[in-house]
């Protein structure tokens, strides 16, 4: 069995306070975007991992693939199987690739024992392995709230448009920037403003993380602002960076990224 774990955007991103467990409150939506990992799975004699592609750092133990497998092995008698991960989505980018890979793989085990499984059953087991999991057993945008794992589905879509995302080719602790976000009440109300025309989302939705990342790599900012020059309707960071995005109403010319590794995908 094979499938393609794809990656995600955020669009608008409010830290509004920390909890007692040490995780964060906050409100963002996210968004389906066509760069996807590649996952194999089939029958083995014992448990096996094996990865190509990017090198993941981490020991295999550590692995979000073999994290699901074991997740569901607790609570259902399901045989070994031999696990392979060709990674392509670049890892510390915000793009929740590791999340998920870790989604795609419950959801291809259910279907590959068939376990009597449905996508909303599964969110328990996506919740342990990470905030940005559950999201990725959805099929639409969904607004999350919560650690980001409440979710909720929104109508707004990006479907038809172009996406680049640009990756500057380091990443980011999404542990170290939380560490550095001071929490505060939303700039704007998310569910309001995802409601209203792209070409008016620059006015009026923000990533907070982008407050204390852009000063330290002002890189950042300068994609940014590049992706507004070369036309895109919307450009921000995703997540906890630090991979920056653009929509665009076409598709552009990547020849001024060649320093970066980017990706560009039409939404459908
Ligand atoms: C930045 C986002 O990508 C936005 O969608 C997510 O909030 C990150 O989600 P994730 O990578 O799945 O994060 P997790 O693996 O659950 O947590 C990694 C680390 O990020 C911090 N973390 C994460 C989510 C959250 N709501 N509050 C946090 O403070 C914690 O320090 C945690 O140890
Ligand atoms: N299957 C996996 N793919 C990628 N990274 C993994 C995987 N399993 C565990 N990891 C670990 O998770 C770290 C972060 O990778 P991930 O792709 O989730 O980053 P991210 O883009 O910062 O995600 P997010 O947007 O969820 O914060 C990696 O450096 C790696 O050590």
């Amino acid at each position: 069995m094979v499938l393609f774990p794809n990656a995600k955007i955020n669009i608008g991103l409010y830290i509004t306070s920390k909890r007692p467990d040490g995780f964060h409150e906050l409100e963002t939506c996210f968004f389906h975007v066509p760069w996807t990992d590649i996952i194999e799975i089939s029958p083995s004699d014992t448990f096996e991992f094996s990865s190509s592609g990017l090198p993941i750092s981490g020991e295999i133990k550590n692995n979000l693939c073999y994290k699901a497998y074991q997740a569901l092995a607790k609570d259902f008698q399901i045989p070994p199987v031999h696990i392979h991960l060709h990674k392509i989505i670049p890892m510390g980018a915000g793009l929740g690739g590791g999340s998920s890979d870790a989604a795609f793989t419950l959801m291809g085990l259910r279907d590959f024992f068939n376990l009597a499984l449905t996508n909303e059953q599964l969110v328990p087991y996506a919740q342990q392995l990470g905030s940005d999991c559950a999201f990725f057993l959805s099929q639409h945008a969904q607004l999350g709230k919560g650690k980001g794992d409440e979710l909720s589905p929104i109508s707004s879509s990006l479907v038809g448009y172009h996406v680049l995302l640009t990756y500057p080719n380091f990443g980011i602790s999404t542990q170290e920037a939380y560490a550095q976000v001071k929490p505060q009440a939303p700039t704007y109300d998310l569910t309001t403003s995802i409601s209203l025309p792209i070409e008016q989302w620059k006015d009026c939705i923000s990533n907070d993380f982008e407050l204390s990342l852009f000063p330290k790599y002002p890189i950042l900012a300068q994609i940014k602002q590049e992706l507004y020059d070369q036309g895109a309707i919307y450009a921000a960071m995703s997540g906890s960076g630090s991979t920056l995005f653009g929509l665009f109403k076409k598709e552009v010319d990547t020849n001024q990224w060649a320093d970066f590794t980017c990706f560009q995908g039409l939404i459908s």
